[in-house]
């Protein structure tokens, strides 16, 4: 039986070509594989106006002719005849975005350069219109010199007429298309990406009909903020001055707040007979509220950058950036932006989980959720760091401690893609689903929005500083100071917290932790800030016993963690999950305890294992 002409549909990715694809084919589609890679073969049939069949097959997206990746390649061998497995295309279906033209029409040039008959789908002319972008197919098809013809192929638009151009460009005997065999450099190929670009960007010009000045911004930022080299480098580069700004910009106004602190602490010390209510209030609620409250400059800058890149239009470019990479673990896009929000706080991350549509995708979310680096451990990471993390420039604008926060957000986010990889190889195994987004237009963030966002998060972190967190403090605070140490005993360790501390010490010694931190981690179970108030108090009380006067907190912790101890201590808590809102919330939304209860055994174990490694290399290495 003699085969069916086969159409090759390229193009970049998110041209459209696999809705195209599907608008041309509908239900008859076949899946297969690329034989020695794993790339699937997507192929279909469609019967040409005449009735004649043809296969038509839809091959993974591409920048260029030179492969970046196995996917990559398999396109670049499907078109030039190389491919192990499939033959040379009778022709070829470009499809470009017409919002995107001059991106687009560099690789569709290196097609037609091939010397293949071609026919352009300007897809997603939809979109360029409500961009305000005008263009004439009638300009494209005289410089290009194939035909071009518009379409939307998620409304069918365009769909008639592609079909007659195919019937048009496989007319010939299909054995006679088969014979060919392309010569290595055909034409324009040899160009240079530069030159190339330079006639791309001539032809989307002049094929621009017309176009507001705000679609010209707009395309202008997109073309860095999307491009596959620059814009990850700039979203990097973005996150990177945002963790530097929250150390170099917060330095005077945690002394504001320190200050108002102590003067508060002087102030009852001078009103109050020295007894049990002004332990009670010094060493329980102001040592323990005071040593949370001083991270709110912290906290807001961090906020604030999160608030202006979401309402300049930005976060959804990263999003989509971030797509491929989410794919790879085996998350979908749409897991992004409930990963992002999980870095204010892993609770509304968990309720945005709810618009991804698969159940496993959406769970494995879920399950991931915890280990972005949420607001409230911000203050540990920064007392910890500022602590045990000298204060110096590595290079110029960038200062280790900034560097170190830096890292210790980069790991969660590492920790979360490794496990979403396993999550998904193991108990959410499944097929993940693909991204759709529209990229809203970019704007000036209006100084009000911002400003009513900050002005929300400090209200919601005053409040719980003034109640779970005082709460908890006051709790310690009493379990510390009952009973009463006899003569010659630390009150630390003689106190009913202390002793449940001396059971949970024995657990975690072998991962370098002391009695301080086995008594800071039982109250940090109800929120992880607790932890530094915890200490905070701990310390306040032992102080009246060695009297060792008006130090830090970071002093105190100077004196008594051996470094090992600290980085242990801080890759705990990229893992540990000690929130009980996150394990409520994951139980409301996913029906039961099975879930928390996985998520709590999975990363109390990842916990446990990475700050035991932490702990032995820093001792191995004598710091
Ligand atoms: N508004 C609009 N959206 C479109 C159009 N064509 C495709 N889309 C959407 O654009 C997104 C990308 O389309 P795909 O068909 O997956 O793109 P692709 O070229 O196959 O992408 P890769 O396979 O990654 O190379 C999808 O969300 C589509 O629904 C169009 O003409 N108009
Ligand atoms: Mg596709």
């Amino acid at each position: 039986m003699e085969l069916p002409p086969l159409v090759a549909m390229v193009g970049n990715p998110n041209a459209g070509k696999s809705a195209l694809f599907n608008a041309l084919t509908g239900a008859r589609q076949k899946v297969g594989n690329y034989p020695g890679v794993t790339v699937e073969r997507h192929s279909g049939r469609l019967a040409l106006e005449d009735g004649r069949p043809v296969e038509l097959v839809d091959l993974p997206g591409a920048y260029s002719l030179d492969p970046a990746s196995p996917d990559e390649r398999v396109t670049r061998d499907v078109v030039t005849g190389a491919q192990a497995g499939e033959r040379l295309p009778d022709a070829l279906l470009v499809v470009i975005d017409a919002s995107n033209l001059d991106n687009h029409l560099r690789f569709a040039m290196q097609l037609i350069a091939l010397g293949l008959p071609v026919v352009v789908a300007l897809n997603m002319v939809d979109l360029a219109e409500r961009d305000g972008l005008v263009l004439d197919p009638a300009v494209l098809e005289r410089e290009l010199g194939v035909p071009v013809v518009p379409t939307v192929a998620v409304r069918r638009r365009g769909i008639d007429t592609l079909r007659g151009q195919l019937t048009a460009l496989v007319g010939g005997a299909p054995a006679a298309a088969g014979m060919r065999r392309l010569r290595a450099s055909d034409g324009s190929v040899d160009d240079d990406i530069v030159t190339l670009q330079r006639r791309a960007r001539a032809i989307a010009a002049a094929a621009t009909v017309s176009e507001t000045p705000v679609r010209r911004w707009n395309h202008m930022l997109d073309s860095v903020a999307l491009h596959p080299l620059f814009g990850p480098v700039l979203l990097v580069a973005l996150l990177f001055v945002m963790f530097q700004a929250v150390f170099s910009w917060s330095e005077a106004p945690i002394g504001w707040i320190e200050g108002a602190f102590a003067a508060a602490e002087a102030w009852l010390k001078g009103v109050l007979p020295d007894g049990f209510l002004r332990s009670l209030l010094t060493d329980g609620v102001i040592a323990g509220v005071g040593a949370v409250v001083v991270f709110l400059p912290q906290i807001l800058i961090l906020f604030l950058f999160i608030l202006v890149l979401e309402a300049s239009g930005y976060m959804v470019r990263a999003a989509f950036l971030m797509d491929r990479l989410m794919a790879q673990v085996g998350l979908s896009g749409r897991a992004f932006i409930p990963l992002l929000s999980s870095f204010a706080c892993a609770v509304p991350g968990i309720m945005a989980t709810r618009t991804i549509e698969d159940e496993k995708d959406r769970l494995t979310t879920i399950l991931i959720a915890p280990l972005m680096t949420c607001s409230a451990r911000l203050p540990v990471y920064t007392i910890i760091i500022g602590a045990f993390i000298p204060s110096r420039q590595v290079l110029p604008f960038v200062g280790l401690q900034g560097l170190v926060l830096f890292a210790l957000y980069l790991l969660g986010i590492v920790g979360a893609f490794v496990a979403a990889l396993l999550l998904r190889r193991t108990v959410t195994k499944g097929e993940s689903s693909g991204f759709m987004m529209e990229m809203p237009k970019y704007q000036m963030p209006r100084l009000r929005d911002v400003g009513l966002g900050l002005w929300s998060r400090t209200e919601i972190f005053l409040k719980r500083a003034g109640t779970t967190i005082a709460l908890t403090t006051v709790v310690l605070w009493a379990l510390l100071s009952f009973p009463q140490a006899p003569a010659g005993q630390r009150q630390v360790d003689y106190s009913i917290a202390g002793r449940v501390a001396d059971g949970l010490e024995k657990v975690v010694r072998p991962i370098g932790f002391n009695h301080d931190i086995a008594l800071a981690l039982i109250p940090a179970m109800a929120a992880r800030e607790v932890a530094v108030a915890a200490i905070g108090t701990a310390y306040a009380i032992d102080d009246v016993e060695d009297d060792a006067g008006e130090q830090g907190l970071v002093e105190k912790l100077r004196g008594r963690w051996s470094l090992p101890t600290a980085l242990a201590f801080l890759m705990w808590f990229v893992f540990a999950p000690q929130c009980i809102s996150t394990i409520a919330v994951t139980r409301r939304e996913t029906n039961g305890w099975r879930w928390p209860l996985f998520m709590i055994g999975y990363l109390f174990a990842a916990a446990y294992v990475m700050a035991g490694i932490t702990y032995w290399l820093a001792v191995a290495a004598g710091l």
